[in-house]
C-alpha cells in the first residue's frame, strides 16, 4: 500500500499517517476508531479550518463515523448522507457518476433548508464522484456546500477546482506519498489486489 503522508504537524494527522490502511480498495478505519485518543486528535484536526456552517454531512459509511465528532467540535447537528433512499426517500438526491458505479445519494428532508452551510466530512475521494454528487445534492436543496474535510487527498484536479471555484473549502489531514500528476493516480492508493469497487445497490461487501 503506498504510504500516506501527514498534511500537517497536527496530532490528527499523524494518527491517520501511521494509521489508516486501505483494505480491500476501502479504507480501514478501525486502526483509529479503536484508539479514542487518535479519533479524538482526528477530529479536532478535521473541525480545524473549516468556515462557519449550520450542520455536518457525512457520506455513509466513513462520513457517518468520523462526522459527528467532527459536528460537536463545531457545535452543529450532524447528517448522514445515505446511499440507500430507503431512509430519506422524501428528501434531496443527487446521482453519483463514478468510474466503478453509479449510485445515489439521500439527505433526510429537514436536514438542509434553503441557506444552510454545509460542510462534508469523509474518509477519502477516488473518482471525486461522491463530492460532485454531494455538492449537486446541496445545491438542490438551496443550501451552500462552504467546507469539505477528508482525512485522505485523492481528490482529481478537476473536481477540486469544481468545489473551490465555487467557494468550498477543501481540506485533508493526509495525501498518499506520491500524487495524481506525480505518477500514481488515486487507484494506486489502494492496494494493488483491491480490483474496482461496485456502487450498485447491489454490491456485494467488500
Ligand atoms: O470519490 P469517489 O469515487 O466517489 O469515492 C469516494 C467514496 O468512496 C468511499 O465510499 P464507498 O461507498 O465506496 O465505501 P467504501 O470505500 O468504504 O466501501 C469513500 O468513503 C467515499 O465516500
Amino acid at each position: 500500500m503506498t504510504r500516506l503522508v501527514a498534511a500537517s504537524a497536527s496530532p490528527g494527522a499523524g494518527a491517520v499517517e501511521s494509521r489508516l490502511q486501505w483494505r480491500g480498495g476501502a479504507t480501514d478505519l478501525w486502526p483509529l476508531l479503536r484508539v479514542p485518543a487518535d479519533m479524538s486528535a482526528v477530529a479536532d484536526a478535521l473541525a480545524t479550518g473549516l468556515p462557519d456552517a449550520d450542520v455536518v454531512l457525512g457520506p455513509d459509511p466513513g462520513g457517518v463515523l468520523l462526522g459527528p465528532p467532527v459536528a460537536e467540535r463545531l457545535r452543529v447537528p450532524f447528517a448522514p448522507v445515505c446511499r440507500d433512499r430507503r431512509f430519506f426517500f422524501q428528501g434531496p438526491h443527487a446521482t453519483v457518476t463514478a468510474p466503478t458505479g453509479d449510485g445515489e445519494l439521500w439527505a433526510h428532508a429537514a436536514a438542509l433548508p434553503p441557506g444552510t452551510r454545509a460542510v462534508l466530512v469523509d474518509d477519502w475521494t477516488e473518482s471525486g464522484g461522491t463530492l460532485r454528487a454531494a455538492r449537486a445534492l446541496v445545491d438542490s436543496a438551496g443550501a451552500r456546500l462552504v467546507g469539505v474535510a477528508l482525512l485522505v487527498d485523492c481528490l482529481p484536479e478537476d473536481v477540486r477546482r469544481l468545489l473551490t471555484d465555487g467557494g468550498t473549502v477543501v481540506r485533508a489531514l493526509a495525501r498518499p506519498e506520491a500524487r495524481r500528476g506525480d505518477g500514481i493516480s488515486a487507484a494506486g492508493a489502494r492496494d494493488a489486489d483491491s480490483g474496482g469497487r461496485d456502487r450498485s445497490p447491489n454490491r456485494s461487501a467488500s
